[in-house]
């Protein structure tokens, strides 16, 4: 993708099957919202192939739009509408194509029942990212795009809408979500895509990137009631070793991978190094 000189994308290629999150990470600029853009078809692309749910977003039509759910940054429209009101206008729209959800149930999933008389504008930053989120769920859609959905939500409204993600996942819904809480890709994401210069640089599961890095891991265990704790690159061969030497004495063992957010920053160090190398 080219914005006047400047090739923005160059390297972008995935697939995302069926009731699977995606998490699309990376670097400011690298070109996370151009590409979901891209994918909803709200910006032409100036080369490549993409199909999203069987057509191109540069033709898709009206029937293929309403298989589409989509929670951009920030909203602040329909400030006079009343929550229920929005989302019953909304589901309307719907209905031509697919049957959406039951309004006072979307307004429940989302945690905003004894809000529902509220109008849009008086509602709090978190109250109204639910909101957002409601309006781009609102006609089940096939695909959804989330964008940094969960900026601005208390830990209690963060996990409620954790549980609606993996509700619609397992409805089949496919999810593409681009965040810049790693604890939060790691938990909800199937598969992570790091996006960076222009070019998917990882992609796969946070466990296979995290192997792929070999970031070390971490091995907590007691033993006669002491607490150990041992940083390795290798903790199956650790552990087996531990086992031989001290058997049953053995007891509370853990295994901690690196985290996503040690993943990503190998990772995005890894392609930054290689690029300084390339230009000297
Ligand atoms: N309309 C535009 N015209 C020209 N350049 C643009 C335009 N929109 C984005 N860019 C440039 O394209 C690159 C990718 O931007 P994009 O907004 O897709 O990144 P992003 O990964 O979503 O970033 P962030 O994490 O900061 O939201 C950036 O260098 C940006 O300056």
């Amino acid at each position: 993708m080219r914005y006047g000189t400047n090739d923005v994308l160059k390297g972008v290629d995935f697939t995302a099957r069926r009731g699977e999150v995606l998490a699309l990470l990376g670097p400011n600029g690298a070109g996370k919202t151009t590409t979901i853009e891209i994918l909803e078809g709200f910006r032409m692309r100036s080369a490549g192939e993409v199909s999203v749910l069987g057509s191109d977003p540069a033709l898709g039509d009206e029937a293929w739009r309403a298989r589409l759910g989509v929670v951009l940054q920030s909203w602040r429209d329909h400030a006079k509408w009343e929550v229920r009101e929005l989302l019953a206008h909304f589901s309307s729209y719907y209905r031509e194509y697919r049957e959406p959800w039951d309004t006072d149930e979307l307004i429940a999933a989302v945690g905003l029942a004894e809000h529902s008389h509220k109008r849009a504008g008086r509602l709090s930053g978190g109250q109204r990212r639910r909101l957002d989120v409601a309006i781009g769920i609102v006609g089940r859609p096939d695909l959804l795009f989330l964008d940094e959905p969960t900026a601005g939500f208390d830990p209690e409204a963060r996990r409620e809408f954790h549980d609606l993600v993996h509700r619609l996942s397992d409805e089949n819904t496919t999810v593409l979500l681009t965040t810049h809480d790693l604890d939060e890709a790691e938990k909800l994401a199937d598969r992570i895509l790091i996006l960076a210069g222009g070019s998917i640089i990882a992609d796969g599961s946070a466990d296979d990137l995290s192997r792929e890095m070999s970031t070390e891991a971490e091995v907590k265990w007691t033993r006669g009631g002491r607490r150990f704790v041992h940083t390795t690159m290798q903790s199956t061969r650790f552990v087996h070793d531990l086992f031989l030497e001290y058997g049953d004495e053995i007891a509370d063992l853990e295994v901690r991978l690196g985290s996503l957010e040690d993943t990503y920053m190998a990772l995005v160090r890894r392609f930054e190094q290689r690029g300084l190398q390339e230009a000297r």
